[in-house]
């Protein structure tokens, strides 16, 4: 694959399995893959390095970060990282990286976002930070964020279902499915995050909400209802996502998308795949 015209890109954590995705969707885009990654407590340091398509990557434990970031930056000028690690380490890796003055992208989910969106930017570091990265699910929660700032209140008195379905391991309820919740209650509905189902069981994601047998180690199945206070009015709003290629894809879209920014000296530093989309940053 020819090198394109973009950053060296650190992914962490590739042992996991959007970092891993992710990682190689670096490498077919032609983006030089730095052959380091953070992890976490995983018994996979012991082996030291993993391949990611066919370049050995060396895993580096919490304890000695700092050192392999200054190691890294020196040996991979203008570096962004990419984090796909686990709602536990968000906070604290976004304020790693921002003391760091490294520009990120971050995928994970979870952890306090308005404590994370607050520190980056305090930070002045550029990111991008989003709990989705595929393109048309990208584009459907833009959909809904503008027809709530369009029509506040318009389904007021309606009631909501949130059905989210993820592969066994996923340990958050749906970053995504949280955002959408967030437009509908601005159209009026009372509708708490805990009120979210989450759907874990293999028998009922293949029984309930349909999910391919060969999907259930990487899905994304989720159905929002609306019902009118009479029940004489429904609607129903679905995206499910088998694999998980769009969401690397899109990730390597906001590495390109950043990196443009930082080129450009933009004064806005920190965005959402929404911004990415609206610049028409997609492929
Ligand atoms: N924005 C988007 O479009 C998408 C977001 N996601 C989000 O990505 C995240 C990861 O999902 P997934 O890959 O399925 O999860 P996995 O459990 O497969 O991988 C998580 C990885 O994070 C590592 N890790 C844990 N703590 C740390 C740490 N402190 N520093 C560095 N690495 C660490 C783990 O390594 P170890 O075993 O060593 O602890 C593990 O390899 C989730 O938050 C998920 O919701 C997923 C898909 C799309
Ligand atoms: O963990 C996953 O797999 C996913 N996480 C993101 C989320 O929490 O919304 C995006 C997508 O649903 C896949």
């Amino acid at each position: 694959m020819a090198k394109i015209d973009g950053p060296p890109v650190m992914v962490n954590a590739c042992t996991g399995k959007m970092g891993n995705a992710v990682a190689e969707a670096a490498v077919r885009a032609g983006l030089q893959l730095v052959p380091f990654s953070f992890t976490g407590e995983s018994e996979a340091v012991a082996i030291g390095n993993i391949g990611v398509s066919g370049i050995p990557v060396e895993l580096v434990p919490p304890e000695v970060r700092q050192q392999a970031l200054e190691d890294v930056r020196r040996d991979y000028p203008g570096l962004i990282i990419i984090d796909y690690t686990l709602p536990q380490a968000v906070n604290d890796n976004a304020s790693f990286y921002s003391r760091n003055g490294i520009p990120f992208v971050m995928g994970t989910t979870g952890g306090d976002r308005d404590q994370l969106r607050a520190d980056v930017e305090a930070s002045g570091v550029y990111a991008v930070i989003a709990p989705q990265m595929g393109k048309q699910v990208v584009a459907f929660q833009a959909t809904m964020q503008m027809m709530a700032d369009q029509f506040p209140g318009a389904f007021a008195g309606y009631k909501l279902e949130v059905e989210e379905s993820h592969q066994r391991s996923k340990v958050d309820t749906s970053g995504t499915a949280k955002a959408i919740v967030a437009s509908f209650r601005q159209l009026g509905i009372h509708f708490a995050d805990n009120e979210i189902q989450k759907v874990r069981d293999p028998m009922a994601q293949v029984d309930h909400m349909h999910v391919p047998e060969n999907a259930l180690q990487g899905h994304a199945f989720h159905t929002y209802s609306l019902r009118s206070p009479d029940g004489s009015v429904g609607f129903q709003f679905q995206h499910n996502v088998c694999g998980r290629e769009i969401y690397a894809e899109g990730s390597v879209d906001a590495v390109l998308f950043l990196y443009q920014q930082i080129q450009q000296q933009t004064q806005q530093r920190l965005f959402s795949m929404i911004d990415v989309l609206r610049a028409g940053a997609m492929r």
